[in-house]
């Protein structure tokens, strides 16, 4: 049975002062399977950021039930020049149980290698990190999400530069997390992919343009809108544009920067 376990209530989100995602509402059930659809730039990462605590509100809320959370970050922001090895990236995984220094038992080196069977990347442990290929890198941070047995597990885009094969494997273990009741936000470019697997869709141009079952969301109509708002953003707005500037722009058939010029943005 799904109930309400990620709420946003009018979470508006952003950096130095420029909202990147505004005036978000809803609800994720616990359980769900929801892939985030957007353009380069319209604030899927900045969510997800959001969710995971790293970004503060610059006004509404985030509120969750979750108890652990796994966050996968794009792979351009993992400085994979750090040494380390697999085991070690991996073994972060128990910190949330174990604390930072506290130590790895007998016990934890067996999940651990059950883990990187499960991604395919047994005899890899000892393994620098700056020595994997790209799908390499992204089996071995599902295996650390993999142990940190998280309730709530964001995934920002972890398909990029990623083969087939791999794909079809690291989707094998989504649905595996899905059917055991974890709640997944994914990020996600490849709309065959998040129609065919995904139940659940969110899609933002830097505010909401719709939420749900992924048929009734991916459809073409909510896309060219989705496009349209984001075409229609000003960057360099101050924090909190609003919804119906962007919109007004789209409905005058202005483009975003001929619009700048005749409208002053509300800064805040
Ligand atoms: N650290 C940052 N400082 C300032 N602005 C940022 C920062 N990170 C992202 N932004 C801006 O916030 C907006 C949304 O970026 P975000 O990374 O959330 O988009 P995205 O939908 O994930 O894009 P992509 O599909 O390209 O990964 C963009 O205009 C981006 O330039």
């Amino acid at each position: 049975m799904s109930d309400t376990y990620l709420e946003f209530n009018n979470l508006t989100l952003g950096y130095q002062g420029h909202a990147a995602v505004h005036h978000l509402s809803g609800l994720v059930e616990r359980g769900s399977l929801t892939a985030v659809v957007g353009a380069n730039g319209s604030g899927k990462s900045t969510l997800m950021k959001g969710v995971a605590g790293i970004l503060k509100p610059i006004s509404g809320d985030c509120t969750a039930s979750f108890k652990r959370l796994a966050y996968l970050p794009q792979q351009s922001e993992i400085d994979r020049t750090f040494p380390a090895r697999v085991i070690d990236l991996v073994s972060l995984g128990f910190w949330q149980e174990r604390g930072l220094l506290g130590r790895i038992t007998r016990e934890d080196r067996i999940k651990l290698a059950g883990c990187l069977e499960a991604v395919g990347l047994s005899g890899f442990d000892k393994r620098p990190l700056d020595s994997l290929s790209g799908g390499q890198m992204q089996r071995a941070l599902f295996a650390r999400s993999m142990l940190q047995n998280a309730d709530l597990i964001l995934l920002d885009e972890p398909f990029n530069a990623v083969d087939e094969r791999t794909i079809r494997d690291l989707l094998v273990l989504i649905k595996q997390w899905a059917a055991e009741n974890r709640t997944i936000l994914c990020v996600l470019h490849d709309h065959a992919l998040v129609r065919a697997h995904f139940p659940q869709t969110l899609l933002i141009a830097r505010q909401l343009v719709a939420w749900g079952s992924t048929p009734d969301v991916m459809t073409s109509d909510n896309l060219l809108r989705a496009r349209s708002f984001q075409e229609a953003w000003d960057e360099t707005a101050g924090w909190c544009e609003g919804q119906q500037v962007a919109k007004d722009r789209i409905d005058s058939g202005l483009p975003g920067q001929a619009a700048d010029r005749q409208r002053t943005a509300v800064h805040v």
